[in-house]
C-alpha cells in the first residue's frame, strides 16, 4: 500500500470520488481516519471507532459507519449519545480505484482484530421478557452488516448457561454475548471457571446488551465510556471488539465456592433484593415499594466483617489478629496439595499469595447493610460504588451500622449518581479480601438474613422469607470473598 503525506499527516490514499453522487475529496490516514470534503458536504469517520462494515458493490463501496447522533433541537426524538446508522456510498473513478480503496479500508479492519465467530446466549425470561425481540430487532441487524457469524442459544433452564459455558468448544467463538441480566453473564463465568482448562477458558472475551431487570455490568461498561446503555450501543461495543480486564471475586465457605462478578450484599439490600419478588406484579415499581416497608420497619442484623484493606482505607475497622492469614484462607477453602495438581481447577484462586502480609482489620455490632461491589453500577438507575473499578483487584466496601429511617431514605435516593457516600452514616472503602459472619436480626434469636451474590441468594436463614431452595451456602458461618485482579476479559465500548 502507498502512502502520501500532506501537512505532516500520512495518507494511505488521497483521492476525488462520488459521494452519494456528490464530487468529494477523501483521505484515509494510516490511523484509519476517513475524511471527505466537498462544495456542499463534508465529514469524517475513524474505521476503529465509528465502522460498523462495509461492502463492495458494482462500480461503488458502500460504508456503514455507526455513529453518534449528533444533538439537534429534536434531541429528545433521539436520545443523546445513541448510535445511528449512516449509510456512505462512494463511487471511485475506476475499477483499479475501487479495488484499492477496499483493500486498504479491509486491511484497516483486519487490524483491529474484531470478533468475527460469537456465541449468543439469550435469556427469553429475564426482565420484561424482551430479549427475543431485542435481538432481532436491535442485535442481529447490526451483526448482520458487521458480518459477524454468530451461533444463537437461548437459555431455558436456571444454570443452562453455566452448563453451556462449561460444555461449549470455546475454538470455534471469538466471544460470549449474553442477550440478558447480570445472572446469565455470572452463569457463564462460573462454567469458564469449572472448566478442565479454565485458565484459558476464561480469557473468552464476554459482552453483554442490556435485557434483564438487573444491568449493572453493561451499565457500569458504557458509562465509563460516555456511551448510553442501550442495546444498539451494547451491540456495537461488541463488534468493535476493545476489550478490558475484569476482577473476579472468589466467594468461599469451607470447601464450597462460586464466582462473582458484581456484587455480594448483606441486610436491607438483600432483603430488598430477594423479597421483593413477591410483588413482581408491580412491575418495576416493586423495587421502590418494598424499599419503603423495609426502612419503615427497619431490621438490624448483628454480626461482624473483617477485610484486607487497600492502601489508604487502612484507618477502617479494628486491628484482629489472624496468625497466619495465608494458611487460614487455604485451609478454609479446603486448597491443598502440590501447586501442579491445585492449578489443575480454579480451586487454586481465591488463596492470598504474594510477598505482603496482610493486616485485617474488623468491624463488629449491629447492621442495617453491607454491600461489596466489584463495578459502579449495580443496574441501571443505582450507582453502589462510585470509585469501583474494573480491575484493580480490589472490591468496594459499603457498610451502614446505625442510621436514621429518615435519613437511611435520602441515603437510598442519592445511590442514583452514588452521592451517598458522602455520608456521615455511610463507611466506603475498597478491600482486597473480606470475610462476612453473619448473626440474627435483632429481636430474634431464630431469624437471621439473606446473603445475595450477584441477584441470587448465596445464603438465607431459617425463617427468612423468600424460596425455600437449597442454597449454596449456609447462613451463620463465615463467608469470605478474594478478587482475582483481572481475571476475565470483557467486551467494552
Ligand atoms: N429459561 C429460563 N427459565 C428460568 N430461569 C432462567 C431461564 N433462563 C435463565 N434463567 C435464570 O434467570 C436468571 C436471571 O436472568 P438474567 O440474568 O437474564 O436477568 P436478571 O436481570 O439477572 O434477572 P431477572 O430475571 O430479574 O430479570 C439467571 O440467573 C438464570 O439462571
Amino acid at each position: 500500500m502507498e502512502s502520501a503525506t500532506e501537512g505532516g499527516e500520512e495518507f494511505l490514499i488521497n483521492e476525488s470520488l462520488q459521494l452519494n453522487g456528490l464530487h468529494v475529496t477523501v483521505t484515509l490516514s494510516s490511523g484509519g481516519l476517513l475524511r471527505w470534503t466537498g462544495a456542499s458536504t463534508g465529514g469524517s469517520l475513524l474505521i476503529e471507532n465509528d465502522l460498523l462494515g462495509f461492502k463492495r458493490e458494482n462500480q461503488s463501496f458502500k460504508l456503514y459507519g455507526f455513529m453518534k447522533h449528533e444533538t439537534t433541537g429534536l434531541c429528545f426524538v433521539t436520545r443523546p449519545g445513541r448510535r445511528v446508522l449512516k449509510e456512505l456510498s462512494f463511487r471511485p473513478k475506476s475499477e483499479e480505484s475501487l479495488s484499492n480503496w477496499c483493500l486498504c479500508i479491509q486491511r484497516c479492519l483486519d487490524a483491529l482484530e474484531r470478533p468475527k465467530r460469537l456465541l449468543v446466549l439469550l435469556n427469553p425470561f429475564g426482565g420484561n421478557k424482551c430479549a427475543r425481540q431485542i435481538f432481532q430487532e436491535e442485535v442481529k441487524p447490526l451483526l448482520d452488516v458487521a458480518g459477524v457469524s454468530f451461533t444463537l442459544e437461548e437459555t431455558q433452564f436456571r444454570n443452562h448457561a453455566k452448563d453451556m459455558a462449561k460444555a461449549v468448544d470455546l475454538s470455534q467463538y471469538d466471544g460470549i454475548l449474553c442477550i440478558s441480566g447480570d445472572g446469565v453473564l455470572v452463569e457463564v463465568v462460573n462454567g469458564l471457571l469449572e472448566r478442565s482448562d479454565w485458565e484459558h477458558a476464561i480469557k473468552m472475551p464476554l459482552g453483554i446488551v442490556p435485557a434483564g431487570t438487573g444491568n449493572g455490568m453493561v451499565k457500569s461498561l458504557m458509562e465509563d465510556a460516555d456511551e448510553p446503555c442501550i442495546a444498539t450501543n451494547a451491540t456495537f461495543a461488541v463488534i468493535k471488539g476493545h476489550k478490558r480486564a475484569l476482577d473476579v471475586a472468589v466467594v468461599a465457605q469451607g470447601q464450597v465456592r462460586s464466582f462473582s462478578v458484581l456484587m455480594l450484599t448483606w441486610g436491607l439490600i438483600a432483603d430488598i433484593d430477594i423479597e421483593s419478588e413477591k410483588y413482581r406484579w408491580m412491575g418495576s415499581m416493586r423495587l421502590d415499594f418494598y424499599t419503603f416497608v423495609r426502612v419503615f420497619r427497619l431490621r438490624h442484623y448483628s454480626g461482624s466483617v473483617s477485610f484486607i484493606p487497600a492502601p489508604g482505607y487502612e484507618g477502617y475497622g479494628d486491628p484482629i489478629c489472624i496468625e497466619n492469614e495465608n494458611e487460614s484462607i487455604l485451609h478454609d477453602t479446603g486448597i491443598n496439595g502440590t501447586e501442579e495438581v491445585k492449578r489443575k481447577t480454579s480451586d487454586c484462586l481465591g488463596a492470598l499469595t504474594g510477598p505482603e502480609t496482610y493486616e485485617w482489620k474488623s468491624i463488629s455490632g449491629q447492621f442495617i447493610m453491607v454491600w461489596l461491589h466489584n463495578v459502579p453500577w449495580g443496574s441501571q438507575d443505582v450507582m453502589p460504588a462510585p470509585q469501583a473499578e474494573f480491575s484493580d483487584g480490589y472490591v468496594d466496601l459499603v457498610i451502614v451500622q446505625q442510621c436514621p429511617k429518615w435519613s437511611l431514605l435520602s441515603l437510598l435516593v442519592k445511590l442514583k449518581d452514588g452521592a451517598h457516600v458522602k455520608s456521615r452514616y455511610v463507611q466506603y472503602l475498597k478491600v482486597k479480601a473480606f470475610r462476612l459472619s453473619p448473626g440474627e436480626r435483632t429481636g430474634s434469636s431464630v431469624q437471621g438474613g439473606i446473603i445475595d451474590v450477584d441477584g441470587e441468594v448465596l445464603a438465607k436463614s431459617k425463617g427468612s422469607s423468600g424460596d425455600n431452595r437449597a442454597h449454596l451456602m449456609s447462613y451463620g458461618p463465615p463467608i469470605q470473598v478474594t478478587v482475582e485482579k483481572g481475571l476475565a476479559t470483557i467486551f467494552c465500548p
